[in-house]
């Protein structure tokens, strides 16, 4: 390795020490400082330069041995034969100039110690000429080259702000150089007195442990000392002075004196000291900090220090890693990661949270958040490696895109995945002349299930559907979940060519519904499910998941109309009804915005005492071109649009204002007579139903008891706790209610008995043929004979002949609606026959 001066000088930080610097350059004899450790040369001063014409920038930094001044090895070797310790005898040599000429030297070796270093200091005192050279006349030892020699040194001293002193050991009289004496609080100029005088201000401690070595010093064979103390003066800091001694001995070895530098070095020691301290607090934050660091030599990749929490993520023990190579460890799992961390030590390029994969002591896997810089810490540039342990987070932030993707219950593609996979397949299967097939499931009446048996029933089933659908169908199709109990599967990569494809898709189907069929125990209930499933064939039924997916569902609905627990494929035709059912959907809406909408009343009849006690209003839709329609054609839409949601709003309305009307004309009154008005599932569910009520009631000043809600078993199954809860809040009000057809669906008498109800319908179905039909007639006993247990009132509806108004009558049921006594009228034409009868 080549050294240049300025980098050589730049790693032997401790020969950063100005004033020694100064002193040593301004010294009269030639000197050469040399680095014991590497043997290369520190320095040479001005006097060695003048004196041998060595230019210091070429030798500095190079080995001492190789140094050409020496012309004799064996002379060097004698010269290095000395003791280890101390100064060598001066030595006799022949230098060599760098003109080449040979220059007989008197050279001396000396041990010394610079800022903690062991050095090697080579003194060059005279020279009596020089050999095949131009020649040097001789120095003679004039009083005037001493005089100059002493005023180098002081100005030496000086620059240095160095005091000098001696001792006599003897007489214990000390002498003081001007600055000594002024470092010691002395004014004016050279101070002589006492030791002890002189060393009045030491701290008491320092004295004693001066005197100790002094001591030491005088008994051992040691030649030169340095201490430091501290002089505690009245005004002001403490201040820090160090002195460097030599002790001079007579012939016997007996101390004579000692003579030695001054220097205060208290400033040297504040930097020290906030060295230290910048250290320890270093030192404190990374023992302290909760995230793991790890500090590396640049030069050898070893672990120089690691701090707790690096132990406790990593798995290791300080001791099992410090020592040790980045390799030898493998913290870095990956070759491309640890040949990366190899180039960040080689290069000092600092890392800015890098994720990278990491493995402990047990070989699990951690991701990091890796930083590093480069630090210079005691003299050796080491990297600083921090980690942050983000595998949680990590772990969470793929929990959490997971979740964007899937079903939180059962796990399964959610809609967004499936469009992207459908996208992907639709792609895929044109490229390679394939065909897949999209099965849209519902569960039949999935609803009771949740409601009757509760969220977690319905929860259980649900993910029991998703294990049967998932185990009967191949690794590469796609069980999806849209939501509720919609199920989707997309059967992928089916060979076209063969007129069979539509068979194997039905085939599949038919096989995924009866698998779903086969009964199930969930929390102890035994269940058996029926399913609906609508089918497109990709490509045939569309070219983008959006179509593929509507189609399906156009498919399922066909499936739903036909009674359910059947599979239909998507048809041209399905889409036609579809279409039209949407062309009907935007007239409905139209009409309820152009007001087309009317409502009939249908009169109720007590055949016993003769009166109307009440009327059903009945919704109409007076059609621009087809006239007056009757809510059969058309309530279903309105229901599955959702616009019965405001046609309801507006009936009720418009009933309470009826009512009003009613009431003014004197026709009937507030205790004699009710209206009836129809309230879909939709309508009652929705939020703000009994303020709704309240309002409309409310704005026509009507007692609440005038208007009577009929509900349906749709409003019951959905959610029977709410709904008695709704119920009872209308009660509380004085509304009253009446199940319309009752007994046609599925409601049972354990639901009839928690509602808060005031009259049971009869439906029309059970009245047709009940004068004819024994069946009919028992089913209408059994209702009567129910609603007579629960003491509500009945009414039978669709009453058209006498024979079924005698029947009822025999049954004690005297209150009827149908043609037998009036066909729904308009308000005009109702309020005729209130005034007739
Ligand atoms: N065959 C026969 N039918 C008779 C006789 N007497 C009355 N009807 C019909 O029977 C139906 C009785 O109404 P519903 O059972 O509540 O059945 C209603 C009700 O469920 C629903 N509906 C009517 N208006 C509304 C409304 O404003 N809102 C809601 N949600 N549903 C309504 O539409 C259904 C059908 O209503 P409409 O077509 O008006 O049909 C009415 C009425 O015209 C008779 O003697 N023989």
């Amino acid at each position: 390795m080549v050294h240049t001066p300025g980098a050589f000088m730049a790693d032997n930080s401790f020969y950063q020490d100005e004033a020694f610097r100064l002193l040593f350059h301004r010294l009269p004899m030639a000197c050469m400082l040399v680095d014991h450790r590497s043997g290369r040369i520190i320095d040479l001063n001005r006097a060695f330069h003048q004196r041998f014409g060595w230019r210091p920038e070429l030798i500095i930094g190079q080995p001492e041995r190789d140094f050409p001044m020496w012309s004799d090895p064996q002379q060097r070797r004698r010269l290095h034969g000395g003791s280890a310790v101390g100064a060598s005898e001066p030595l006799e040599m022949l230098l060599r100039g760098r003109d080449g000429t040979i220059k007989p030297s008197l050279v001396s070796m000396e041990y010394i110690d610079v800022g903690g270093v062991a050095a090697r200091l080579y003194t060059v005192q005279g020279h009596a000429g020089s050999i095949g050279g131009p020649g040097l006349p001789a120095l003679a030892q004039t009083d005037t080259a001493l005089e100059q020699s002493q005023e180098r040194l002081r100005l030496a001293l000086d620059a240095a702000q160095m005091g000098i002193w001696d001792l006599d050991l003897g007489s214990g009289r000390l002498h003081a150089s001007a600055r000594a004496a002024r470092l010691h609080g002395f004014p004016g100029a050279d101070w002589e007195g006492t030791l002890a005088a002189f060393m009045e201000d030491t701290a008491p401690s320092d004295r004693r442990a001066m005197r100790k070595a002094f001591v030491a010093i005088c008994r051992g064979g040691q030649q030169r000392y340095r201490l430091t103390y501290r002089l505690l003066r009245r005004s002001g800091e403490p201040r820090w002075l160090e002195a460097i001694a030599t002790l001079n001995r007579n012939a016997s070895g007996r101390p004579l004196g000692m003579v030695g530098t001054l220097v205060d070095i208290t400033e040297r020691r504040r930097s020290e000291q906030a060295l230290i301290d910048s250290e320890n607090k270093f030192a404190s934050l990374f023992q302290g900090s909760p995230d793991p660091y790890a500090l590396l030599n640049t030069q050898t990749h070893v672990f120089i220090e690691v701090n707790r929490s690096f132990a406790e993520v990593f798995g290791y023990r300080p001791e099992q890693i410090i020592g040790r190579t980045l390799s030898e460890i493998g913290l870095w799992s990956e070759t491309a990661l640890a040949d990366r961390v190899h180039g960040v030590l080689a290069t000092g390029e600092s890392l800015h949270n890098e994720t990278m994969d990491l493995c402990d002591a047990q070989r699990r896997s951690h991701i990091c958040e890796v930083s590093s810089s480069l630090l210079t810490i005691n003299r050796q540039r080491c990297v600083l490696f921090g980690f942050r342990d983000v595998t949680e987070r990590k772990a969470i932030e793929a929990q959490v895109k997971h979740l964007a993707y899937h079903d939180a219950l059962t796990d399964l593609p959610n809609r967004i995945l499936l469009k992207d996979r459908l996208e992907q397949h639709i792609a895929l299967y044109d490229r390679h002349q394939l065909k897949g097939a999209l099965l849209f499931f519902d569960l039949d009446h999935f609803k009771h299930i949740n409601d009757s048996l509760g969220h977690s029933c319905g929860d259980a089933v649900l993910q029991e559907v998703t294990r049967r659908l998932a185990g009967n169908v191949r690794r590469e199709d796609t069980v999806a979940r849209l939501g509720g109990d919609e199920f989707v599967v997309l059967l992928s990569g089916l060979e076209a060519d063969d007129g069979s494809f539509a068979d194997s898709v039905q085939t599949t189907a038919e096989k995924l519904r009866f698998v779903l069929s086969e009964p199930m125990i969930i929390e102890g209930h035994s269940l058996q499910l029926s399913t609906s499933i609508g089918v497109a064939l990709i490509p045939d039924h569309g070219e983008s998941p959006d179509d593929l997916l509507k189609r399906a569902d156009i498919a399922l609905y066909r499936v739903k109309e036909a009674g359910r627990n059947g599979v239909a494929f998507f048809e041209q035709s399905m889409q036609v009804t579809a279409s039209k059912r949407l062309v009907v959907e935007n007239q409905l809406r139209r009409a309820l915005a152009l007001g087309e909408f009317k409502v009939y009343y249908q009169p109720q009849f007590d055949s016993l005492s003769h009166r109307v006690v009440g009327a059903e209003a009945l919704l109409r839709w007076e059609h621009p071109e087809q006239g007056l329609i009757g809510p059969a054609s058309f309530i279903k839409v309105l229901e599955e649009s959702g616009m019965i949601i405001e046609a309801g709003r507006w009936v009720l309305a418009e009933a309470c204002q009826f009512f009003s009307r009613l009431r003014e004309s004197g026709l009937v009154g507030f205790d004699n007579f009710s209206l009836s008005v129809n309230i879909s599932p939709r309508q009652f569910r929705q939020s703000g139903f009994v303020d709704l009520v309240r309002d409309s009631i409310g704005s026509q000043d009507l007692p609440p008891g005038c208007i009577k809600l009929e509900i349906t078993e749709g409003v019951v199954i959905e959610n029977i706790s709410d709904t008695v809860e709704k119920m009872q809040e209308l009660r509380q009000l004085g509304v009253s209610f009446a199940i319309d057809d009752f007994g046609t669906g599925y409601s049972s008498l354990s639901y009839l008995k928690r509602l808060p109800l005031d009259l049971l319908k009869i439906d029309q179905s059970f009245v047709r043929d009940c004068a004819s039909n024994g069946n009919d007639a028992e089913i209408v006993r059994a209702i009567v004979a129910i609603a007579r247990s629960l003491k509500l009132d009945m009414i039978a509806e669709g009453v058209e002949t006498e024979e079924q108004l005698t029947f009822l009558r025999g049954m004690a049921c005297h209150c009827y609606q149908g043609y037998l006594f009036s066909p729904p009228l308009d308000e005009t034409a109702f309020m005729d026959l209130l005034s007739r009868t």
